[in-house]
């Protein structure tokens, strides 16, 4: 028996709100390509959509009010009714969620590396003296400073492409960029190498996609479920909460990495200051299922060894 005939063709149809970025729409093509092959029949619409971040290009994001800027709007949309969900990097994802809204769903990583690009050279090691690198991130900055304090770090900002167009440009002689994104984008011909977690300790959450709802709408969490990835999500919990625990905004470079062995989660965390003068490191590990915990512990005891110290220098300005 058919129902009412437009709550019927609402029950098939998930809208998802996204950036206009090539790699914002990846990620919103990517969910719904993972949707419609676990729901025969559903339909899933694209909402493109300007933020403020997209629109704000030429300032250091730390400086214009950080990462919130690219998700408010996708926020708005979904709590208006407008869109059902949003895909984001887990990195840019801020630590707390509106009222109504959560993350529901994590994915499964792709490569959480940097990868270092250029025309020129192979590696941070063959850079000449003084050499100029590009990244506007202050966890890159800060870790390539740390290894060659002679290099110059200069901003850069923008999509994908557009920081590709400024290092071909000839504007440096090298940037660093996260290699999944690159990967996504089919750029990955233009990475001259990977950079070991070792060497630049990736952001938390990089390489994973997340995927943002109203925590009352059950048909949407259902349709969305298929898609969780639970070792992704322990490694990206862990990660968020040393994070969160450091009360770390886009002004201090932190970085943290979790891997699963088994049921073991060891975790890798970094703090240090912008000119890479003080790099504070830790690990932990244990239980996956104690992700968070073993996240908190780990920013208590980079607290306890001189990360305090160096947050509350950054937050006294
Ligand atoms: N900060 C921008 C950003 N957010 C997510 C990615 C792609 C990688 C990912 O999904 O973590 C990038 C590009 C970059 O850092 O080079």
């Amino acid at each position: 028996m058919a129902s009412d005939g437009i709550s019927s063709m609402s029950q098939n149809v998930i809208r998802i709100a996204t950036r206009k970025s090539p790699l914002a729409m990846w990620q919103a093509e990517f969910v719904k390509a993972e949707l419609e092959k676990a729901h025969e029949g559903l339909v899933v619409e694209l909402l493109p959509m300007s933020t403020k971040g997209d629109v704000i290009l030429d300032t250091p994001l730390a400086k214009v009010g950080g990462k919130g800027l690219f998700v408010k709007e996708l926020e708005v949309a979904m709590l208006e009714g407008k869109a059902d969900i949003a895909v984001h990097s887990m990195k840019d994802v801020p630590v707390d969620f509106p009222e109504g809204l959560g993350l529901q769903v994590i994915c499964e990583r792709e490569d959480p590396r940097d990868a270092f690009v250029s025309n020129t050279y192979k590696n941070i090691e063959e850079l000449p003296q003084g050499a100029i690198v590009g990244t506007s991130s202050l966890r890159r900055q800060c870790q390539i400073r740390a290894a060659r304090p002679d290099l110059e770090i200069r901003d850069l900002r923008g999509n994908v492409g557009t920081r590709l167009a400024k290092l071909d440009a000839g504007n440096y002689d090298a940037i660093i960029l996260a290699a999944a994104g690159l990967k996504r984008l089919k750029l990955e011909d233009r990475i001259a190498s990977f950079i070991s977690a070792e060497d630049s300790l990736p952001a938390n959450g990089q390489g994973a996609v997340g995927i943002e709802c109203r925590t009352d709408d059950e048909r949407v969490k259902a349709l969305l479920a298929p898609l969780e990835h639970i070792e992704t999500r322990y490694r990206v919990i862990a990660e968020r909460a040393m994070n969160t625990r450091l009360e770390g905004g886009c002004q201090v470079p932190i970085g943290a990495y979790a891997e699963i062995d088994g049921d073991t989660l060891s975790l890798r965390g970094l703090v240090g200051n912008p000119d890479g003068s003080q790099v504070i490191r830790g690990t932990t590990s244990g239980a996956k299922q104690d992700a968070e915990q073993l996240g908190i512990a780990l920013a208590d005891e980079l607290l306890s060894k001189g990360a305090k110290a160096i947050l509350d220098a950054v937050y006294a300005k």
